[in-house]
């Protein structure tokens, strides 16, 4: 459904080129649920922008190609682009400000996404409700001329999910979806992600930091790191059996029950490297307890360890 083919993103800014993204290459099948982790700054939501084209186009410099369904998105023209979100894809933004405006009350703010789409016509308040029903907004009726300040966030991003549900997508992009929440919050809205997935095969990106949190919504899971996929592959193999150093350094900075085994929680020492000025070489030779003189020259050549279980990495771990 989903093929992202050696992409590339370059920001032009006062400080040089950063280059955010550099050759990501992602298959997503119908109605699997693929994870994208790494720290802050690692690209991620560059990934997810570019897929739905709303990076800022005159500042970017763009390589490689998205086929969505066939379709090459980066070649269609802005009017069919605008056909494309919200109605095949649609995102959940990191920040829930972006889609949340504080002065239209929740049901008008859903209704709007069927209504760029023409769907529904003269049925959307049906629709409206039946959206809050499905993502779990108690007591539709009541709410839904309610404004985003009588929300709690735990219902605000539930509001979120069923405007991103409105137009019934076939692909899901959610960033953070659980970021500014608590924890049983958060577990409730990987429920609801994994419901939507189940009841309308909808088929997930899921952009987060917390590799745990991935595991347990996800089927695939890719690792970045300073703008590359370091490792991707299923998601317990990615658990059970990670090949790269910075995966490693991830889990061992996770708490994962039955993994970690109670081990000493370690974050990674030293810093994500600045993207307008990468190290040469593997971009993660720095900080790695492996490096060696080759790491420091040549970015890494993919190395198979298994089906589907893929890493870019000169030491390649057993
Ligand atoms: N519009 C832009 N102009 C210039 N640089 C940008 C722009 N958008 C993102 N960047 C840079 O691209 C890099 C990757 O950012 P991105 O937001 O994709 O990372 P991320 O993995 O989503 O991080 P986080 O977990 O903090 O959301 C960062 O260095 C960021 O500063
Ligand atoms: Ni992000």
């Amino acid at each position: 459904m989903l093929d992202i083919k050696h992409l590339s993103v370059k920001f032009k800014t006062r400080h040089g080129m950063v280059r955010a993204v550099s050759e990501v290459s992602l298959h997503l099948d119908k109605g699997r649920i693929l994870g994208i982790v790494g720290e802050s700054g690692s690209g991620k939501s560059t990934v997810l922008n570019a897929i739905l084209r709303l990076l800022p186009e005159k500042d970017v410099l763009l390589e490689g190609r998205i086929i969505y369904e066939g379709t090459d998105l980066f070649a269609l023209s802005p009017q069919a682009m605008r056909a494309v979100r919200g109605k095949e894809i649609s995102m959940i933004f990191q920040d829930p400000m972006t889609t949340l405006n504080p002065v239209y009350n929740i049901g008008n703010q859903i209704a709007e996404s069927l209504k760029i789409h023409g769907l529904y016509r003269g049925r959307e308040r049906e629709r409206v409700l039946e959206l809050m029903q499905e993502v779990g907004i108690p007591s539709p009726e009541n709410r839904v001329l309610e404004y985003p300040h009588q929300f709690s966030g735990g219902m605000q991003q539930r509001a979120i999910i069923a405007i991103a549900l409105a137009c019934e997508p076939k692909l899901l992009l959610a960033d953070e979806p659980t970021t500014a929440l608590d924890v049983t919050i958060q577990a409730q809205i990987v429920e609801l992600l994994r419901k939507i997935n189940r009841t309308h095969h909808t088929s997930i990106i899921l952009v987060t930091h917390n590799l745990a949190l991935a595991a347990d919504l996800c089927e695939e899971i890719a690792v970045m790191y300073a703008g590359r996929i370091v490792e991707k592959g299923p998601a317990e193999v990615i658990l059970q059996d990670p090949r790269h150093p910075y995966t490693r350094g991830l889990l061992s900075a996770v708490p994962l029950p039955g993994i970690t085994h109670g081990a000493r929680l370690t974050t990674i020492p030293g810093t994500v490297p600045d993207l307008a000025d990468l190290p040469p070489g593997c971009a993660f030779h720095p900080r790695c307890p492996l490096a060696g003189k080759e790491c420091a020259r040549l970015v890494p050549e993919p190395v198979e360890a298994g089906d589907r279980h893929v890493l870019w990495c000169w030491r390649e771990l057993n």
